[in-house]
């Protein structure tokens, strides 16, 4: 399998019309349409990779682009050429000497990197017959250190030391795997208090979400003081003193402004704020989290950090607490494992980021991985969760009693049902001439 040739690359621009009911909205993105560029990448075999990265809408086409500019480097190559020499194959895509002027490695280009090395990753998965989070577990840790570009970081976390880390969690690897097979990844939900959801709304998501065994609770906040604390206290009151609240401002702040608004949200005790300020404000984090540390306030960001090299000063500058790592935005599990490694050097916990339309698939792999070979940790840790769109998946997550379950199927859980991404293409797919037929769509 490994000797598959990849013979074609397609990619397609996927919407989700979510925005019709204000789910994913926030204080920066009041009209989310969750999307895709959805890569499929086809051998000289049955060998096939899907990837994704995730987008919210119009610009999607963009990114499509950007894959497709990208995929001149990836036809014509052999599975084993790639993944015998990925910290290689990883600097090709995103070090070209002409394309590496429109990044390097952020923003649209380390999307559409992202896109495709999921794919790749996916591939190599298949290839093995694992899911992701397996192969990574037990792939030997050399092997794994070669999946890394160190470029930029080695002041932070040199190859010995990320060796010496993964060495070291060997120790009790068995255990923490049968566990997670047992009882799955602690997880939080972020889907009962969207900004655009009514108070009625949320409080029946919310008793809905107690229900089913929720333990732990994102509130979007940052649009409106007043509303913030009438709709913390509701949850608050709803899920009761002992358990989690986090919430979420998605960079609506400026640095003061988001260290006053915060405190007067601190009597409903969240563990977090996510994204106060500008996600590439790294000393405006460092301010806020100095600010709010009296107040047992966190911050937390991630979704928006643009690769290793703003997470390696985040935690240099003691600008975070929490690292929400995300499967899409940075350059694939390669770039991640180095996220993870240095995360676990400065002991600062892995919150995965997943709100969006496939992330909860992507990220729960990485996850996993995170626990049984590098933290050996739950402290303080748990991976989010949004309950929409996963009937769109050909594997999708499974959660039992708030926790993510081990996915056992081959491969990185990026395929796509073809039904699903034929009906949601844009803007030529049934759902969205449908939608764009209709005059005065809130869409257009
Ligand atoms: C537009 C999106 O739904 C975001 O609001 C979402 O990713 C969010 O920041 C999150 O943390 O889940
Ligand atoms: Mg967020």
């Amino acid at each position: 399998m490994l000797k598959a040739e990849i013979t074609k690359l397609t990619v397609s621009d996927v919407r989700f019309p979510t925005s019709l009911e204000q789910h994913g909205s926030d204080a920066m993105h009041t009209d989310p349409d969750y999307s895709v560029a959805y890569v499929v990448l086809d051998t000289d075999t049955s060998l096939k990779g899907y990837g994704l990265t995730f987008t919210v809408g119009r610009g999607t086409e963009i990114v499509v682009c950007a894959v497709q500019a990208l995929s001149t480097l990836v036809i014509g190559k052999t599975l084993e050429e790639i993944v015998s020499d990925f910290r290689g194959f990883y600097r090709l895509l995103t070090n070209d000497g002409q394309m590496r002027w429109i990044g390097p490695e952020k923003g649209v280009i380390q999307l559409a990197t992202a896109a495709i090395l999921n794919a790749i990753w996916d591939m190599w998965a298949h290839a093995e017959g694992k899911p992701l989070w397996k192969l990574l577990v037990d792939m030997d840790p050399r092997q794994l250190i070669r999946c890394i570009d160190f470029t930029y970081i080695t002041d932070a976390l040199t190859e010995q030391e990320a060796l010496d880390i993964l060495e070291k969690a060997n120790k009790g690897k068995q255990e923490r795997e049968d566990q997670m097979l047992k009882e799955g990844y602690p997880a939080y939900t972020t889907s009962c208090a969207w900004l655009g959801y009514s108070d009625e709304q949320l409080t029946q998501l919310c008793s809905a979400a107690l229900d089913e065994g929720w333990t732990r609770f994102k509130v979007k906040v940052g649009a409106d003081l007043q509303d913030d604390i009438r709709r913390c206290r509701l949850i608050r009151n709803m899920i009761g003193p002992e358990n989690k609240l986090m919430i979420d401002a998605n960079q609506r702040w400026d640095v003061s402004e988001a260290i006053s608004w915060v405190s007067r949200l601190a009597e409903f005790r969240p563990l977090w704020i996510e994204e106060p300020t500008s996600p590439d404000d790294i000393l405006g984090h460092a301010a806020i989290s100095k600010a709010l540390a009296p107040l047992g306030i966190g911050v937390a960001t991630g979704e928006q950090c643009h690769n290793r090299v703003m997470f390696k000063q985040f935690l240099q500058a003691s600008a975070l607490q929490f690292v929400q790592i995300d499967s899409c935005r940075v350059g694939s599990v390669n770039e991640n494992l180095a996220i993870i490694l240095m995360a676990a050097k400065f002991k600062v916990p892995v919150c995965p980021h997943a709100g969006g339309v496939g992330l909860c698939e992507l990220v729960q792999h990485l996850i996993l991985f995170d626990y049984i070979s590098v933290s050996a940790s739950l402290d303080n840790r748990m991976c989010e969760y949004v309950d929409h769109l996963h009937e769109h998946f050909k594997s999708p997550t499974v959660i039992r009693n708030a926790h993510y379950i081990p996915p056992k199927d081959p491969g990185f859980s990026c395929e796509m049902l073809e039904s699903s991404v034929q009906k949601h293409q844009f803007p030529h797919g049934e759902v969205w001439r449908r939608i764009l037929g209709q005059k005065h769509s809130p869409i257009i």
